[in-house]
């Protein structure tokens, strides 16, 4: 398939600088205050006509990822023919470059480059607010994926507003061997809450509050300060399901990381560098301790979801 055939979304992937675990809702999800951070980690979703409906995946992790109506891309495709009374029928190409069931929205990201690619290729033109509403049915993390940047979330995380940045910020990711279900480092995040006799519901649990530090840092640029703001309330869970991630995050601190997270629901560990030459000295540490499949280095914010070709 060469580019002039079809349309090509790039999207990127989103570490939470910020995640606050509000209660368990009676719909089964958790408030959030959620501080999304977009890094240079890339999906491409290319849309190109086709008699009906079907999905093909490549990269390193192209096998773990479902091709049948349960791909969030598929769904995606699906849902925005729904909305303008027209048939699915699209091919739809992955080109995967972040890891799958990592904490890094990859899904999520596929979701937001297909509403994106097929928009451009059926010449659909949804609105902007539409194609957020889309984003916010398909999942919590979706709408970040199309908007990029940095934002805070509330509600389940996919209320978002936008959240000023300055300068860059350069973080290193450690990969996993196999991911963890975001369902399943929820329900132990509640489990452990109940466990320390706090209670997991909304009624026992404090609403989850963004931190003014945290923004001031990510306006001002200054990774020091958001090394001390950074936080998130699920890694004790992806800890817990995956203790071996200890090992990752004491690894990359020990190499100078200035902070070192679980990315979201994980299992990918994050770490945020003084600059790109720091950066490469702690992904070459933890790629050598063996406590990884593999270390990226990237930047941070990067562009939501944007058309490369077509
Ligand atoms: C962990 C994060 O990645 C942080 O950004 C997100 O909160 C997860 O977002 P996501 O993968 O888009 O999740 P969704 O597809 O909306 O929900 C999957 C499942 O995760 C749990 N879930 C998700 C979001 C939320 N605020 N509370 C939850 O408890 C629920 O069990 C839900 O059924
Ligand atoms: N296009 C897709 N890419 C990856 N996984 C997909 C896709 N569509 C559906 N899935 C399914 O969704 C699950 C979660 O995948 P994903 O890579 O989005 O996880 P994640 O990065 O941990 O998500 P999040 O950070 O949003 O919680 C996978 O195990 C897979 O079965």
């Amino acid at each position: 398939m060469s580019a002039a055939d079809g349309v090509t979304a790039r999207v990127p992937a989103k570490v939470n600088v910020q995640l606050a675990v509000g209660g368990l809702r009676p719909d089964g999800f958790h408030g959030l205050a959620n501080v999304f951070l977009a890094v240079g980690l890339y999906d491409e979703v290319t849309a190109s006509p086709a008699a009906e409906l079907r999905v093909t995946v490549s990269g390193p992790d192209a096998r773990h990822v479902p091709l049948d109506d349960s791909n969030l891309a598929a769904r995606a495709a699906r849902l925005l023919a729904e909305r303008h009374g027209r048939a699915p029928h699209v091919s739809l190409h992955i080109v995967k470059d972040i890891p799958v069931a990592g904490g890094m929205a990859g899904g999520s990201a596929d979701a937001a480059g297909a509403l994106l690619a097929c928009d451009a290729l059926w010449g659909t033109r949804t609105p902007r607010d539409e194609l957020l509403a889309c984003c916010a049915e398909l999942g919590s993390d979706v709408p970040f994926a199309l908007v990029g940047g940095a934002a805070l979330g509330q509600g389940r995380g996919e209320l978002l507003t936008p959240v000023e940045t300055g300068g860059t910020f350069h973080w290193v990711f450690a990969l996993a061997d196999g991911g963890l279900s975001t369902p399943a480092v929820y329900r132990e995040c509640d489990r452990l809450r109940e466990t320390s006799g706090t209670g997991a519901g909304i009624d026992s649990v404090p609403e989850p509050r963004p931190s003014q530090r945290l923004f001031d840092a990510l306006r001002t640029g200054d990774a020091e300060e958001l090394a001390i703001s950074v936080s998130n309330d699920l890694q004790p869970a992806a800890l817990s399901l995956r203790p071996s991630l200890s090992d990752t995050l004491k690894t990359g601190t020990a190499a100078g990381a200035l902070a070192a997270l679980v990315s979201g629901s994980g299992p990918t560990c994050a770490f945020l560098a003084s600059d790109a030459r720091s950066a490469e000295a702690i992904a070459s540490a933890l790629e050598e301790s063996g406590h990884c499949r593999s270390a990226r280095t990237t930047t941070a914010p990067a562009p939501g979801a944007t058309l490369i070709h077509g």
